[in-house]
């Protein structure tokens, strides 16, 4: 869904992601997971803090994107088994990549083509646990 949504302006993408929900797309939308839609003005503000935590946003797909630093390979891998936990219990998986000490981690909904709760609330835990430097 992502790639059909590349290159659309917001509002466009909104129309589009509303039209997943009504349609039943968004795999939750019919059990209680459905609140996970963020609504525009939600997202502007969830968004807006997630800036001002170092996340950026990527260009061309409704997702949060950012990269960290450790100080060696092993602080890394801690990092990213803790996430993994944490990935597995929420069932949303990040989209990442490590060399060394660098983990770069992109976060989005598949399920609902774009941004949702489950992006900000696994965004506001690696913040929680990642170091602050
Ligand atoms: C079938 C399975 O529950 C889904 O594909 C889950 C798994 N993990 C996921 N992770 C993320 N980041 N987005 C999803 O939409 C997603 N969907």
């Amino acid at each position: 869904m992502s790639v059909l949504m590349c290159g659309l302006r917001p509002c466009n993408r909104v129309l589009i992601r509303s039209s997943l929900m009504l349609s039943g797309l968004c795999k939750n939308h019919s059990s209680k997971e459905s609140s996970h839609w963020l609504s525009p003005a939600d997202r502007d503000q969830q968004v807006k803090e997630l800036r001002t935590a170092g996340w950026v946003e990527v260009k061309g797909r409704d997702a949060i994107f950012k990269e960290l630093h450790f100080k060696t390979f092993n602080q890394a891998f801690g990092f990213m088994s803790r996430v993994a936990l944490q990935a597995e219990k929420m069932n949303h998986h990040p989209e990442w990549f490590n060399v060394y000490n660098k983990v770069q981690i992109t976060l989005t909904t598949h399920d609902c083509g774009g941004l949702s709760k489950r992006d900000v609330k696994m965004a506001t835990f690696i913040d929680k646990i990642a170091p602050s430097d």
